[in-house]
């Protein structure tokens, strides 16, 4: 979608399916995507919604000297307007490498923060058309076979819980600026975004220049095309899903000999690819290549393999998917809201209480000699359900097993619930249903509710 539409009912058309029943964080930096965004969405809840929860956040990141009076300048134009706004620091620990994607994800972890405070469920940022062109290339210079091409999704789930929307993905810069300067405001100019140590500058440089324009649409016009054949390919990898895969026993995935002579192999290699980062509690998709070569050996069982830190164990009777048994984590006290191995999330409820029980609360592995005693379904070979279970956590106490109850469900203080490792971070909307089969698969929590009206998220949905 490339829109230079800059009528001044534009706010009316970007923001009208959102639901805004919980309020919105706004992620504003200052610059002039954002405070675009912050404008436009203070008038359209003005009109539309004037007792909606609106909350503009600053991140100061704390990595160039202006930062702080820039904040305190979104602050000030905050302040002139009515809206609530809060500056939120980065204090962590600033890498040597790797900057720009710790500070984003800092970012993001405080803006989520905010939002949750609030009890808000949507965050909007300014990411416009320019942002996305610039994305889309970036990944295809990385990545000569185009993967990633659909480049950022209109919305991302954040820890499961939180939607970042960007609204304005369909928007040139050009004419958001156009509508700052009628109204006569200014922006912050970052001297980071004309660094030219960092990517993204260098690419925002090059499409300045000669047929920029036409690499920016072209790019765009890859994005939107590549949009509609990852869902498609996502949907039916969680029809297969749906149709093939089951969970005999907690961390046992076992897929029907029919998945691996599946023609459609474009969507089983995608299904395997998320179930083997689920399994092994990785937070990226399994390499593609990879999957694609297992995915064709599949056939010719009986074949053991391990990748993503998944055993993948194809037998007559099935194939077979398990945490692999090196590399767990060591006993460690339960932290609330911590991720255990990647694929549990712990929550403490309240303080814990052991009761009569001697020594520390500790989660650990089953371990084998557990795993033995625990409870085997019949039709899976007994090696194969014990080798799984060993892997999966359990809660201890002065070397006694108190609670397994299958990985999921403890003690009253402590809950254990497995989540969906590559998308748990951030779930991008063009894999909603994919990951919505295997969170039923695993027994992970149902997706919330769309942040776009009416559509049911369930069983994924899409947003133009
Ligand atoms: N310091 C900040 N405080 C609040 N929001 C910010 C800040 N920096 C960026 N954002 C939000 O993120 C959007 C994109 O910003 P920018 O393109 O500079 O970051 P990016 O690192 O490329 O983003 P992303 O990592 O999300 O792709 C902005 O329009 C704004 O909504």
């Amino acid at each position: 979608m490339l829109t230079l539409d800059t009528k001044p009912d534009l706010s009316n058309s970007l923001f009208s399916d959102l639901d805004f029943s919980t309020g919105a964080v706004a992620a504003v930096s200052g610059g002039s995507d954002s405070t675009a965004l912050l404008l436009l969405l203070k008038d359209h809840l003005d009109r539309t919604a004037s007792a909606a929860r609106l909350l503009a956040v600053t991140v100061d990141h704390g990595l160039r000297p202006d930062s702080a009076t820039e904040a305190r300048l979104v602050a000030g134009f905050c302040a002139e307007r009515g809206i609530a706004h809060r500056i939120l620091a980065w204090s962590g620990d600033k890498p040597a490498s790797g900057l720009p994607a710790a500070a984003r994800e800092a970012r993001y972890n405080l803006l989520a923060t905010a939002a949750e405070a609030e009890g808000i469920k949507l965050i909007l940022t300014g990411h416009t058309a320019d942002d996305q062109a610039e994305t889309v290339l970036m990944r295809q210079a990385r990545d000569a076979e185009g993967r990633g091409l659909a480049g950022m999704a209109p919305a991302t789930l954040h820890d499961w819980r939180t939607w970042i929307v960007r609204p304005l993905l369909g928007i040139r810069r050009a004419a958001l600026r156009a509508m700052l300067r009628r109204r006569h405001i200014g922006w912050i100019e970052d001297p980071t975004n004309v660094d030219a140590r960092f990517e993204r500058p260098r690419v925002r440089a090059a499409l300045a220049q000669g047929e920029g324009e036409q690499r920016i649409a072209e790019a765009l016009a890859r994005a939107g095309q590549a949009v509609g054949e990852r869902e498609g390919v996502g949907h039916r990898a969680a029809l297969l899903i749906d149709a093939c895969a089951s969970r005999p026993v907690p961390g046992l995935i076992r897929l029907d000999r029919d998945f691996a002579g599946h023609e459609d192999d474009r969507a089983a290699v995608y299904a395997l690819r998320i179930l083997l980062a689920t399994v092994g509690g990785v937070s990226f998709l399994a390499d593609e290549a990879r999957c694609a070569a297992l995915f064709s050996r599949l056939r010719s069982a009986p074949l053991r393999a391990t990748l993503s830190r998944t055993v993948v164990d194809a037998r007559k009777t099935g194939i077979f998917l398990r945490r692999e048994n090196r590399t767990l984590p060591a006993p460690a006290p339960p932290v609330d809201n911590g991720l255990w191995d990647n694929r549990r999330r712990i929550t403490l409820h309240g303080r814990i209480t052991l009761n009569d029980r001697p020594g520390d609360l500790v989660i650990a592995p089953l371990g084998s000699a557990a795993a033995k005693r625990a409870f085997l379904s019949e039709d899976i070979p007994a090696s194969l359900s014990r080798a799984a279970l060993a892997a999966e956590p359990s809660l201890w106490a002065g070397g006694e097993c108190l609670d397994f109850a299958g990985g999921n469900a403890s003690l009253q203080s402590v809950s254990i619930v497995p989540v969906v490792a590559p998308f748990q971070r951030f779930l991008p909307s063009f894999d909603l249903e994919p990951a919505a089969a295997v969170a039923v698969l695993v027994g992970a929590p149902p997706l919330p509710a769309s942040p776009f009206r009416g559509h049911d998220v369930g069983r994924g949905w899409a947003k133009a």
